[in-house]
């Protein structure tokens, strides 16, 4: 079946170029991408007043699955992540048991065949267990054909299994996804350490819990030539340390959250622990710092850190409820909102951060482009869509978001993933 997408302003950050056209697709493919292209038997999708993009590649997203699957597991995340307009995701693996071993990533390898919508690509835990005592089999992982190896949840604090890590990364040519913080600095903060939480008497986190990592893990990349890529970064002092190592040649990429490039920590709704996330939202600076930092494309991917909790889970105290919040469903009219209709970012720049950057660093060839030859992953969006973000409207089995009746613009009206239309709104 041939799909033929028209009259969309097509977005296409390999040829940079941003004008109304048509998209055909043939086979799974994308074959032509031309004005006024009529052919016989093709589903027409009318595509006028939309972005047509690239489909969106979610490098950091918690699927739950296997052992936490009442918070998410691979149907639900996946399809949540479709109507999020996502094509291919990253799941993490801080699963239960975690994702240490090839017959593991093979467990959701073949569940997502089944089950998932979209690409499901699967992470490789860095130690044992994420005990952070002895090195996975990344290898074997590699085999299995993980993109990409993450201790995400915590950092690798020894340095020296965490280098040995980074080398197998660089002999594999995989990125090394990395969730900066020392677990002694963070010593039981709970929120950002600052007036609030001085305030409320919270523990608080300081940059520095951040900072020190990312400082280590750049030193290292730069030693051994892995490709790191800074997870969801918070401070205004990681945006200057990622410059400063690109300028310096370091092999680096970053991504940013919608919920840290929207909210700070004067955003806080008292005990409200939708608003408790790792890292913890900053200070109107660093935020402000993030926000710059896209603009510069010091950072060149946003990624969605897709948490789901239980709501029974989320109704804890700030202290003692999880960290983490929804955000596949969310993303794409957060950044519109945001990011484009504030001029911050053009709608090239989200494509390059959503689509075209993270399939360059995770080496998906036929993917982060509309050219013709390309798979025909699409996502269609209208960027004048205005609503209200409704958490019971959501696919994902987690409603825990911050977001929930903030007015926004920018809806996704169709996810095309394989050639095949996986989500279409209403
Ligand atoms: N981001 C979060 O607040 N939580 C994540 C872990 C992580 O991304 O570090 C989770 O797994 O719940
Ligand atoms: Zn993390
Ligand atoms: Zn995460």
């Amino acid at each position: 079946m041939s799909i033929l997408i028209k009259n969309g302003q097509v977005i296409d950050p390999a040829t940079q170029k941003d004008e109304i056209s048509d998209v055909l697709i043939e086979n799974g493919v994308i074959t032509r991408v031309e004005k006024g292209i009529r052919v016989k038997d093709a589903q027409v999708i009318d595509a006028k007043g939309c972005y047509v993009m690239p489909g969106i590649i979610d490098m950091h997203v918690h699927l739950r699955d296997p052992g936490q699957t009442y918070k998410e597991d691979i149907e639900s995340g996946s399809k949540a992540a479709a109507k999020g307009g996502v094509t291919t995701l990253v799941a993490m693996p801080n699963t239960k048991p975690v994702i240490d071993s090839p017959d593991r990533v093979n467990y959701v390898t073949i569940k997502a065949d089944r089950f998932s919508p979209i690409n499901v690509l699967q992470a490789g835990a860095i130690t044992v267990g994420q005990k952070g005592e002895e090195l996975a089999d990344i290898e074997g992982m590699v085999k299995a054909g993980i993109p990409a190896i993450s201790e995400d949840g915590k950092s690798v604090m020894n340095a020296l299994l965490y280098k040995e890590a980074m080398e197998i990364a660089a002999e594999k040519n995989i990125p090394v996804l990395a969730h900066c913080e020392d677990k002694n600095l963070v010593n039981g903060g709970c929120m950002n350490e600052d007036a609030n939480s001085r305030e409320w008497h919270l523990p608080g986190i300081t940059n520095s819990v951040e900072n020190t990592i990312v400082a280590r893990d750049i030193v290292l990349a730069a030693e051994t030539g892995a490709h790191l890529h800074l997870c969801h970064c918070s401070t205004k002092e990681s945006v200057d340390m990622v410059r400063e190592a690109r300028k310096a040649g370091v092999s680096i990429s970053a991504e940013v959250c919608p919920h840290h490039f929207t909210l700070c920590s004067d955003d806080i709704v008292k005990g409200d622990t939708n608003y408790k996330m790792n890292p913890p939202l900053r200070t109107k600076e660093d935020l402000e710092a993030l926000r710059q930092g896209l603009k510069d494309d010091v950072f060149d991917v946003i990624s969605t850190d897709h948490a789901p909790h239980a709501l029974t889970e989320k109704q804890e105290s700030f202290k003692k409820a999880p960290f983490g919040i929804v955000g596949l469903e969310t993303s794409v009219a957060l950044t519109i909102t945001e990011l484009v209709d504030t001029e911050i970012i053009t709608p090239m720049q989200m494509a390059e951060k959503m689509s075209y950057n993270p399939a360059k660093i995770l080496h998906l060839d036929k993917k982060g482009s509309l050219a013709p030859g390309m798979d025909a992953d699409v996502v269609i969006i209208d960027p004048e869509a205005e609503y209200v973000i409704d958490p019971k409207e959501f696919v994902s089995k987690g409603k825990n978001t911050p977001f929930g009746g903030k007015k926004v613009k920018g809806k996704v009206m169709a996810t095309v993933c394989g050639g095949k239309i996986v989500y279409e709104a209403e």
